[in-house]
């Protein structure tokens, strides 16, 4: 049997909102309802790049919990204790961004939010917990433990939980891009993944220059949960024809994105799309994205049903790792001019 072959997309179309996905058969015994859930997250990944998923299992509680040990970090922590686990001083850029640092290049205004880091620890990952050491942990940086004690216990639950989802969802990417179900599950047993707390100031709404919160950017790993605060409309979306489409926030549920080492991976046939985040409401705003990747030893080889007639290879091999460790230190250097 020869390699099966993705349908040739339509490639990124206008759009004025982002698909919503139902995950409600995310794992079902139905093969065919499977299938279903695959091709509505192939039409998305394909044409916007991102979309919305419901019934994913994470329950509201948990949310809640994630951005209250949040606000406490960013409002109850001395800036003289946040600086101690500074980001600067990781060598994969885990721990605090204070606000200055996340600046664009010279002469733009600053990104307003301040951001905090984590790493996969295996510990706290159900399915592959047991290898540890140098390349399964990372060397987080936690808050004091004295002053939050709530605070990692809560985080790390919602680390290992996202985990969880992730290797739920690569399963129907993979029936999506016309491989097999488990094609990725070796690829993702220590994943280079990144949670981040982000948070953004109120500011004066009014004021076009203090309001802009992240500049338009693609996300690096493979793909992204993003919770959002229900209340604040922020996030944006590059649209096909230019437009920038609000992501409004739908209680209960996530954002989901393609970045762009699946992207590559798909050899474009997955949309790694541009958005923005702007806070032009004048309330503070909470955002939490969960950035999962390969393996970091994982050489990302254009997928075979990826190359077509139409869609010559374009893409080297990759290694997941040096993917991930080029773009953060540009990102790190650019903001830290
Ligand atoms: O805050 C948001 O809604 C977007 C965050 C984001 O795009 C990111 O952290 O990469
Ligand atoms: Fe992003």
């Amino acid at each position: 049997m020869g390699i099966r072959k993705v349908k040739e997309p339509e490639g990124n179309v206008p759009f004025r909102q982002l698909p919503i996905i139902d995950l409600t058969d995310l794992e079902s015994e139905d093969y065919s309802k499977r299938k279903k859930v695959a091709e509505d997250v192939y039409k998305a990944c394909t044409e916007v790049g991102f979309f919305y998923i419901k019934n994913h299992g994470i329950s509201d509680e948990l949310v809640k919990n994630v951005r209250k040990n949040a606000d406490d970090f960013f409002k109850k922590v001395p800036i003289q204790e946040k600086l101690k686990i500074d980001r600067k001083n990781n060598e994969y850029f885990l721990g605090y961004a204070p606000y200055e640092a996340l600046n664009e290049k010279e002469g733009k205004r600053p990104h307003s939010y301040e951001s905090l880091l984590f790493g996969r620890e295996a510990k706290y990952d159900k399915e592959f917990g047991k290898e540890t050491g140098e390349k399964f942990d990372a060397n987080n940086q936690w808050p004091p433990q004295d002053v939050l004690p709530e605070f990692k216990p809560c985080v790390s639950e919602y680390f290992s939980q996202m985990l969880t989802l992730s290797r739920k969802l690569i399963r129907i990417f993979a029936l999506a891009l016309n491989l097999d179900e488990s094609f990725f599950d070796d690829k993702v047993t220590h994943p280079g993944s990144l949670l981040a707390l982000n948070y953004y100031a109120a500011q004066v709404a009014d004021n076009p220059d203090a309001n802009t919160a992240i500049f338009p950017h693609t996300d690096h790993e493979l793909f992204t949960i993003l919770r959002q605060d229900d209340s604040v409309n922020s996030l944006e979306v590059v649209s096909g024809d230019g437009i920038w489409v609000p992501a409004t926030p739908i209680p209960g549920t996530f954002v989901v994105n393609i970045g762009d080492a699946l992207s590559i991976w798909t050899n474009n046939v997955f949309l790694s799309t541009l958005h923005r985040a702007i806070n032009r409401s004048g309330t503070e705003r909470y955002s939490i994205p969960f950035f999962f990747g390969a393996d970091y030893e994982v050489v990302m080889k254009t997928l075979p049903s990826c190359i077509t007639e139409s869609r010559p290879k374009k893409y080297d091999n990759i290694v997941a790792g040096e993917h991930y460790l080029s773009k953060m230190s540009y990102a790190f250097k650019k903001s830290n001019k």
